[in-house]
C-alpha cells in the first residue's frame, strides 16, 4: 500500500517566504513609525512648542500600558484567540494609534474644544503632546503585540525549517525601516513644511502594513485547514489555560532569558536615542547631520549581519554561544565608546566601533527569539514572548530616565558644559564616560546571564547549541 504524504502550505519555500514577507511588512511600517519622529526634535519644538523633557515624555510613553500590564493581556490574547486575530487585533491598534497621533500634530487639531481642554491642565505638556503621547501609547501597545504575534507566526509557519533565518530576516527589514525612515522624515517635513506630513505618510503606510497582515490571515487559514486545528489556538492540540502563566514564571530559564533580553536591550535602545550625541562630543563637535551618518550604520549593519546568522544558527546551532559574544562586544564598544574615543577622537575607531556595535546588535536578536521556542512550551509561547518582551519594556521605559539623569548629574560640574550653556550654544559638548559605563555594566551582566544559560543549557539539553534543521 502507497501512503500518500500530505504538502502542507508552508512546505513550499514560496509560500512560506511569500508569508514572511506580508508579516515582516507590518513591522517594517511599523518600526518606521516609531521613529517618525526622532529626527525631527528640534523642528517639533519651534513649530509645536515641545520642549526636550515634552519630548522625552512622548517617548517613553510608546512602552507606558505595556509597563502597566497590557502586554501580560497581550500574552493571554495571543495564546487563547491564535496569530490571526491577534495580529488582527495589534494592526489595528497601531493604525488606531497612529492616526490619533497624526490628528494631534496636524493644523486641524489646533483650536479645537479638546485641544483647549488639554491645554488647560498639565500646562508644561502642551495639547498636541498629550494627544500624540496618548496615540503612541495606543500604538506602542499594539506594536509590541504585534512583535510578539509575528515571532509566534515565525514559529508556526518555519517550524523545523528556516526559522531562524526568518526571524532575523523580519528582524533585518524592521531595522531597515527605522534606517529609512531616519532618511527620509526630514525630507519629507522639510518639502511639505510641516512635521504632520512624514507622520501623515508613516500611518498610510501603517495601514498597508494592517492590509499585508489580513492578506497572511487567509494563507494561515489554510494552513491549519491543512493542520486539521480549528483555529482559536493554532498550533496546539491542548487549551491555553492562564493558570499555564504560572509555570513559564516559575520557570528558571525564562527568567535567565528574560533578564538577559532586558539587560541587553537597554544598553541598545536606549543609547540608540543618546549615539550620535555622544559621537558629537567625542569627535571635536561634528555636525549633528555628521554624527547620524556615522551612527545609522550601526541598524543598517545589524540588519546586513542578523539574517546570515540566523542561517547560521539554523545550520550549525551554537545559539548561546552567539548570545555570550554578542554581550562581549557590547561591553567592549561601550568601553571604547567610553575611555578610547574621547582620548583619541579618531573617526577610524568611531567607525568600526559602531560595525562591531551593529555585529553584536546582528548576535544577540538572532539568537535570543529563535531560542525561546526551544525553551518554552508551544501553547505558551505567545505568552512567554509578550512577558519576555514585558520585561523588556520596563527597561526601555525606565533605563533612558535614568541615563538621562546620570548625564545631567555627572556633567553638573563640568566647565566646558557650564561655558557652553552660558555663552547659549546650540552645542553641548557632554562628557558621556559615566553613561557609557553604566551601558558597559549591563553588557557584564548580560554576559554572565550568557555563560549561566550556556551551562544550564548543557545540564538539562534545552537544545540551545543545537541547529534547527536536522540533516
Ligand atoms: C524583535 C525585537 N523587538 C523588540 O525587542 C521590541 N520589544 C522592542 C522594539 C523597540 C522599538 N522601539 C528587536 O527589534 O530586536
Amino acid at each position: 500500500m502507497t501512503e500518500t504524504i500530505q504538502k502542507r502550505i508552508n512546505d513550499s519555500k514560496a509560500m512560506r517566504w511569500t508569508a514572511l514577507i506580508l508579516i515582516a511588512l507590518m513591522m517594517f511600517f511599523g518600526y518606521m513609525f516609531v521613529d517618525v519622529m526622532s529626527p525631527l526634535q528640534s523642528l517639533v519644538e519651534q513649530e509645536r512648542g515641545w520642549s526636550p523633557s515634552v519630548f522625552g515624555t512622548y517617548a517613553a510613553s510608546e512602552y507606558l500600558l505595556n509597563v502597566f500590564g497590557f502586554l501580560i493581556i497581550a500574552g493571554v490574547i495571543l495564546d487563547k484567540c491564535g496569530i490571526r486575530f491577534t495580529g488582527e487585533l495589534s494592526a489595528s491598534m497601531m493604525f488606531i494609534g497612529a492616526a490619533i497621533k497624526f490628528y494631534a500634530v496636524s493644523d486641524w487639531f489646533p483650536g479645537t474644544g479638546l485641544a483647549t481642554w488639554l491645554d488647560s491642565w498639565w500646562i508644561t505638556m502642551p495639547a498636541s503632546a498629550k494627544l500624540a503621547s496618548f496615540g503612541f501609547m495606543i500604538f506602542g501597545c499594539g506594536c509590541e503585540m504585534a512583535g510578539t504575534t509575528v515571532s509566534k507566526a515565525i514559529a508556526k509557519w518555519f517550524k523545523g525549517k528556516e526559522m531562524a533565518l526568518a526571524m532575523g530576516l523580519e528582524m533585518a527589514i524592521a531595522r531597515v525601516g527605522v534606517f529609512a525612515i531616519f532618511s527620509i522624515s526630514p525630507i519629507l517635513a522639510e518639502k511639505m513644511g510641516s512635521i504632520a506630513a512624514p507622520v501623515g505618510f508613516c500611518t498610510a503606510l501603517v495601514f498597508i502594513g494592517l492590509i499585508t497582515y489580513t492578506v497572511f490571515t487567509f494563507m494561515d487559514r489554510k494552513l491549519d485547514a491543512q493542520l486539521g486545528a480549528d483555529g482559536s489556538n493554532e498550533t496546539s492540540d491542548e487549551e491555553f489555560k492562564v493558570a499555564d502563566l504560572k509555570n513559564i514564571l516559575t520557570s528558571q530559564i525564562f527568567w535567565v532569558v528574560a533578564l538577559l533580553c532586558v539587560l541587553y536591550y537597554s544598553a541598545i535602545f536606549p543609547f540608540q536615542r543618546y549615539g550620535a550625541n555622544m559621537l558629537q562630543c567625542n569627535l571635536d563637535g561634528i555636525s549633528p547631520a555628521a554624527a547620524s551618518n556615522i551612527f545609522r550604520w550601526f541598524p543598517i549593519g545589524a540588519a546586513v549581519i542578523t539574517p546570515f546568522l540566523g542561517s547560521f544558527l539554523d545550520h550549525k546551532g551554537k545559539g548561546a554561544t552567539m548570545l555570550m559574544w554578542g554581550a562581549i562586544l557590547l561591553i567592549a564598544c561601550h568601553l571604547i565608546f567610553a575611555f578610547v574615543l574621547p582620548a583619541t577622537h579618531s573617526h577610524v575607531i568611531a567607525y568600526s566601533t559602531i560595525v562591531l556595535l551593529g555585529i553584536s546588535f546582528a548576535l544577540v536578536p538572532a539568537a535570543l527569539w529563535p531560542s525561546v521556542p526551544k525553551i518554552i512550551d508551544e501553547k505558551v509561547l505567545g505568552s512567554a514572548y509578550c512577558l519576555i518582551f514585558w520585561v523588556q519594556n520596563i527597561g526601555l521605559c525606565f533605563v533612558p530616565m535614568l541615563i538621562g539623569s546620570v548625564l545631567a548629574s555627572s556633567n553638573a560640574n563640568n566647565p566646558a558644559v557650564i561655558a557652553a550653556k552660558e555663552a547659549g550654544d546650540e552645542f553641548i559638548p557632554y562628557n558621556y564616560t559615566m553613561p557609557l559605563v553604566i551601558f558597559a555594566c549591563f553588557g557584564v551582566a548580560a554576559l554572565i546571564l550568557a555563560i549561566y544559560l550556556k551551562a544550564i543549557d548543557r545540564k538539562n539539553h534545552f537544545g540551545l547549541e543545537e541547529p534547527n534543521i536536522k540533516a
